[in-house]
């Protein structure tokens, strides 16, 4: 899904100070880009202007071909249900229930039909151990939680990936093998992925990367 914006303007409250001033950017389809700033510069409010849960009606937004600021907001909900994939960075898991339910209420509220088989692949390939898989969300290690977060967003098959900052709580190696895991799965399937951080590391997985203070002309 190609992703295109323009004269992007965000601000929280009326004549307060804007957040987001974006003139013009684009997303290819299929592209990874990599979106890094010091906190507080805005990182998730782009992502929550992208995934349609921020209203940004100022703007033009397209998203493979359908403009996102003309949607009202349940047909944003739609679009964002059957075409956006959103890992928090706060993971938002229901604690109580396990992880494939976890999962599969993520695909009953975009309408995917998936079966046990298609959950339980995706949770081999992000290796999830199997072990926990009826584990209730709060009971698993933050680095578990992020990929069942991951394995969440991918199994409604999104044309659109937005990530905010995951991997700030996995030591190196845990943290270069799901970013390796992650682009592997985005660049099969054809997924646009954008990846927000402050951690400039991480630049070097992906095809595309910006500052958010070059790419926002806020200062
Ligand atoms: N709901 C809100 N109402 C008012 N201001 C907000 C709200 N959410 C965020 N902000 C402000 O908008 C600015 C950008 O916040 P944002 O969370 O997008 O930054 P960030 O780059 O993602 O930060 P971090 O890396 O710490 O997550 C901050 O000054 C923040 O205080």
């Amino acid at each position: 899904m190609t992703v295109s914006v323009k004269n992007l303007q965000f601000q929280y409250k009326a004549n307060a100070k804007p957040t987001l001033s974006i003139p013009e950017w684009q997303i290819p389809t299929g592209a990874s880009v990599f979106i890094y700033g010091p906190s507080g510069h805005g990182k998730s409010t782009l992502l929550n202007i992208l995934a349609g849960i921020l209203p940004c009606k100022q703007s033009e937004i397209e998203m493979g071909g359908q403009r996102l600021d003309k949607m009202s907001a349940r047909q944003r909900d739609r679009f964002r249900a059957r075409h956006i994939g959103y890992v928090f960075q706060q993971f938002n898991l229901i604690n109580y229930l396990n992880i494939i339910d976890n999962i599969k209420l993520a695909a009953d509220v975009a309408h995917k039909k998936v079966s046990r088989h298609d959950i339980t692949q995706l949770l081999t390939a992000l290796q999830i151990p199997e072990s926990v898989w009826q584990h209730p969300a709060a009971q698993l290690s933050i680095g578990q939680q992020q990929r069942v977060a991951i394995a969440r967003a991918l199994i409604k098959q999104p044309d659109f990936l937005l990530v905010d900052e995951p991997t700030s709580s996995l030591d190196k190696n845990n943290r270069d093998a799901f970013m390796q895991l992650l682009m592997r799965h985005c660049e099969d399937r054809d997924v646009t992925l954008l990846f927000v951080s402050h951690d400039e590391q991480l630049q070097r997985f992906f095809e595309h990367s910006v500052s958010l203070e070059s790419l926002n002309q806020v200062n």
